[in-house]
């Protein structure tokens, strides 16, 4: 699993680095580091380093000083590299002195509108770890000259680092090269970072803020039989879902679970006939009671809000094993919270809102999705996977997942329902919940690009490429263990 950690944790755990380190030792080597990926990109983009042209786009902190040092480095491979100051009194003074002497130029006016018109590669290091909102308003008007491939410098300049929140101009950049850790805005909003490229600076880091996972984790926890599992022994699923009304959630969601693990699958619900017709193997019930035991239930999509749908959600809850509540589920639950006394604590709870879900249930989520999930969770001590382009999934003992789609295949009528029906199987194995909806999301984003492949797909077209999207994994884990 990757890692990041907010700017704050950053800065503490640099502090003893740079007390142990002689001064400038540290922004040199990071500043080596964006030279080495900024040359890769010249190359890439023009066929060559020497000779080319690169401006910097310099703020008053240490992040200017890493692109300055940058810049002496490109200096030294035949690179023609040219300053633009945001504010030259309070530019990094060592780093400024150091591109002087490599034979770097700075530039105002419109000399540096002309620099940065005809750069081949620009450097944004307008501000790093301390940046507070937008690009302000001089480093939005020298950006818009810029139309060659940027890379930031430790993150793009105007967006949150610690929840990838743009609120105005900023930086969207082909490349991005960190230091020491990745902070969350690398893994929540990856379209404006591009690729990131981590140096390492030697800093202790424990317990990241944001997590995020790759096929080699998915593949690595998503269950297998054993040589002596029967059907029984990996767990069996429980859907309850759907109504005369909406029997497609129903289809949807057991359909998941019978294709995410091996082992069974249980139905109660109204619509039996057109589960049992779609997915013969679903041992299919009218009630909760008549169910037969299971090690997980899914309980919400397309059951509706009425007293029907209320009382199969109460006995769902009651049943002492974990639960996944979606769609109506959750609208039942924000409009009669006492329902979830029907659950005990210890038994873990799954609840996978859209926002407007989310909105019902404890509040908007507004544009600090990873905060909101993290509350949410804390106060209703359940795993919360907040939908979206980004799904950010909380638990309750504070670790937050981001998982963030391939393209936007996925937002089509009931996705959801296959999502839920994977966290349904996955926590009938036994599965720690948050993993479980971690991976969930991540396979189902998976399916979703191979489904779609560039054209639109339905939801069960995602449903149908659960078990390629499960191939491509399980080969990644292979791949790991020789
Ligand atoms: N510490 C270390 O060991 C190492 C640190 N390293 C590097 O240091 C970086 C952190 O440097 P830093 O702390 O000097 O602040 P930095 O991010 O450059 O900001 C400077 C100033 O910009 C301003 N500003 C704020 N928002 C803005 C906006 N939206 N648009 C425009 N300007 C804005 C604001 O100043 P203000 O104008 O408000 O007074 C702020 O104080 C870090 O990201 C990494 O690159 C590496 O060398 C590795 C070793
Ligand atoms: N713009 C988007 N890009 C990528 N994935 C998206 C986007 N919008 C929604 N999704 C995903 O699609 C699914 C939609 O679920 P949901 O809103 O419950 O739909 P439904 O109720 O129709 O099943 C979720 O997994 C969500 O993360
Ligand atoms: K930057």
């Amino acid at each position: 699993m990757r890692g990041a950690w907010t700017s704050a944790r950053v800065r503490a755990a640099e502090e003893p680095v740079l007390a142990a380190t002689p001064e400038g030792a540290l922004m040199r080597r990071a500043a080596f580091g964006v030279a080495v990926q900024a040359a890769e990109l010249l190359a890439e983009h023009t066929g060559a380093v020497s000779g080319r042209r690169v401006a910097l786009l310099v703020g008053v902190g240490n992040n200017g000083g890493d692109a300055l040092w940058a810049g002496v480095f490109l200096r030294r491979r035949g690179v023609a590299v040219t300053a633009v100051l945001l504010d030259a009194e309070r530019t990094h003074p060592a780093g400024l002195g150091a591109l002087r002497r490599a034979g770097g130029r700075t530039a105002t006016g419109t000399v540096a509108a002309a620099a940065l018109e005809h750069a081949d590669v620009v450097l944004d290091g307008i501000v790093g770890l301390a940046a507070r909102g937008p690009l302000r308003a001089k480093a939005a008007e020298l950006v818009e000259h810029v139309s060659a491939p940027i890379l930031a410098v430790d993150m793009p300049s105007g967006v949150d680092p610690d929840t990838g929140v743009t609120s105005g101009p900023h930086i969207r950049a082909e490349r991005t090269v960190t230091f020491g850790a990745r902070k969350p805005v690398h893994l929540l909003n990856p379209a404006v970072c591009g690729s990131v490229h981590l140096v390492d600076l030697g800093l202790e880091l424990d317990s990241p803020d944001v997590y995020a996972l790759d096929a080699v984790d998915v593949g690595l926890h998503w269950p297998v039989p054993g040589l002596a599992d029967d059907k029984y022994t990996q767990g069996v699923a429980g859907i309850a879902a759907g109504s005369s009304t909406y029997p497609g959630a129903a289809v949807l969601a057991a359909g998941a679970a019978v294709l995410a693990t091996a082992g069974m699958v249980r139905y109660v619900g109204p619509a039996a006939e057109a589960v049992r017709a779609q997915w013969p193997e679903v041992v299919a019930t009218g009630s909760v009671a008549d169910a037969g035991r299971v090690q997980s239930w899914v309980a919400g999509p397309g059951i509706g809000t009425g007293s029907e749908g209320r009382d199969t959600l109460e006995r769902v809850l009651a049943d002492g094993v974990p639960v996944c509540v979606d769609a109506d589920g959750i609208n039942l639950l924000a409009r009669s919270p006492t329902l979830f006394d029907a659950r005990d604590p210890a038994t873990p709870l799954v609840l996978t809102p859209h926002d407007r879900e989310f909105a019902r249930l404890v509040g908007d989520p507004g544009s600090d999705r990873v905060g909101a999930a993290r509350r949410a969770a804390v106060d209703l001590r359940s795993v919360v996977l907040l939908k979206g382009n980004t799904t950010i999934v909380a638990a309750p003992d504070g670790r937050v997942l981001a998982n963030v789609a391939r393209g936007s295949w996925l937002a089509t009528a009931g996705s959801g329902d296959v999502l839920s029906g994977l966290v349904g199987a996955l926590l009938a194995s036994g599965m720690d919940p948050w993993l479980a909806a971690g991976c969930s999301a991540w396979l189902h984003s998976l399916a979703g690009e191979l489904a779609a492949r560039g054209a639109p797909t339905s939801a069960s077209g995602i449903l149908a490429a659960i078990p390629e999207a499960l191939r491509g994994i399980r080969v990644q884990q292979a791949h790991r263990e020789y």
